[in-house]
């Protein structure tokens, strides 16, 4: 309950990175409320909190040291996804009870009193929100980049070059990662497929792009980046992408919005191009407990869900889309990648 509050507290003190930068020394608290200028009353009492939930190790009555976990929060994507999680999600968790008591327990969705209007007390909707926020964008973006690093990715079950066996040249698109962040999954093909023919294109909003570009990540060479708004239509149209492909959109936005998406993607397709699809297919029973949470945050900050096969089907059936194949890769969260076509 207090865990994450306090968490941000030893960030922001720089007690979990001092004791993360004596890696395998022991400090005592006298100098850690020199060196974090924290009053050792109160150290004394945050100190006894983290090493409860086991943030870090007590070696002696006042010694302590840095363990996995204090490495873990102090890096740079525990910083931003807890950080992201504090500012943006916490308070739109916090206004559930009082939206679902005024809703009369119906299903979260957008209307007057729904978790993010009434917890952040506003009437943008998160992303056009976050455009005010920009410390709070980057926290987001941050945590994007790097939430699943070194993690199963749908390259590890689908061979790509399937997708490029015939007629493709240096000008056909291959891959157009829409709502791609700062380009990770594009980079991860390029390094998996070196020699893979056919441009490899990043979308992302105006603001997402700029920094993308700025701060580009290791890898990005080769790679083009384009503001495109994915509620207007596909601009890579000309030759018909082989492959558009989205990673954590469509869990965004509720159906009538992921209707739009695909249907702006319809547009450009061609016979060659395919829907890449990928994101988690909730089983019907014994959900991980972290995509159980993931579906509640999607709900309150966002107003979408996670979505079961039923779910799934149900929305291909209204995008007139036919599904060609599934391909799951994780066992944990049950991330699947959908390819399909226009009916
Ligand atoms: C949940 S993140 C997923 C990022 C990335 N695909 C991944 O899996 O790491 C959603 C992405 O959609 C982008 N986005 C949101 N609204 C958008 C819009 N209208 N047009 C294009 N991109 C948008 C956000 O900037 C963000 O990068």
């Amino acid at each position: 309950m207090l865990s994450l509050p306090l968490t941000i507290v030893g960030i922001e003190t720089r007690i979990f990175e001092v004791l993360s930068k004596e890696r395998g020394k022991m400090i005592d608290r006298e100098e850690l409320s020199i060196v974090t200028k924290t009053d050792p009353v109160l150290l004394k009492r945050l100190l006894r909190y983290y090493q409860s939930f086991g943030m870090l190790d007590q070696l002696g009555d006042d010694h302590y040291q840095a363990n996995n976990m204090t490495s873990a929060i102090i890096s740079p994507g525990g910083r931003s996804a807890l950080s992201f999680y504090f500012e943006a999600v916490v308070p739109a968790l916090n206004a559930i009870p009082q939206c679902l008591r005024d809703n009369a327990y119906q299903n979260i969705t957008y209307g007057e009193c729904f978790p993010w209007y009434v917890g952040h007390q506003t009437n943008k909707k998160i992303y056009e929100w976050m455009k005010d926020h920009p410390s709070v964008l980057d926290h987001f973006m941050s945590f994007m980049i790097r939430q699943r690093y070194g993690q199963h990715t749908f390259l590890d079950v689908v061979d790509f070059s399937e997708f490029t066996r015939h007629n493709v040249n240096e000008d056909t698109p291959v891959f157009v990662d829409i709502g791609g962040s700062f380009g990770y999954q594009c980079v991860t093909l390029k390094q998996k497929y070196p020699d893979l023919v056919g441009r490899v294109i990043l979308q992302d909003s105006e603001e997402v792009i700029e920094q993308a570009r700025i701060h580009p990540i290791p890898g990005f060479e080769g790679i083009e980046a384009h503001a495109h708004d994915f509620f207007t239509p596909q601009p890579i149209k000309a030759l018909g992408a082989r492959t558009y492909y989205m990673r954590n959109i469509l869990h965004n936005w509720p159906d009538d919005k992921c209707i739009e998406i695909l249907k702006n993607i319809k547009s450009a397709m061609t016979q060659d191009s395919r829907i890449l699809i990928d994101e988690m297919v909730f089983p019907e029973s014994g959900v991980h407990w972290r995509a159980a949470q993931i579906d509640l945050v999607m709900g309150s900050c966002f107003g979408s869900m996670g979505r079961t096969q039923e779910d799934w089907d149900s929305l291909f059936e209204k995008s007139e889309l036919e599904v060609l194949k599934v391909w799951k890769y994780t066992d944990n969260l049950d991330d699947c990648v959908i390819v399909a076509v226009p009916k």
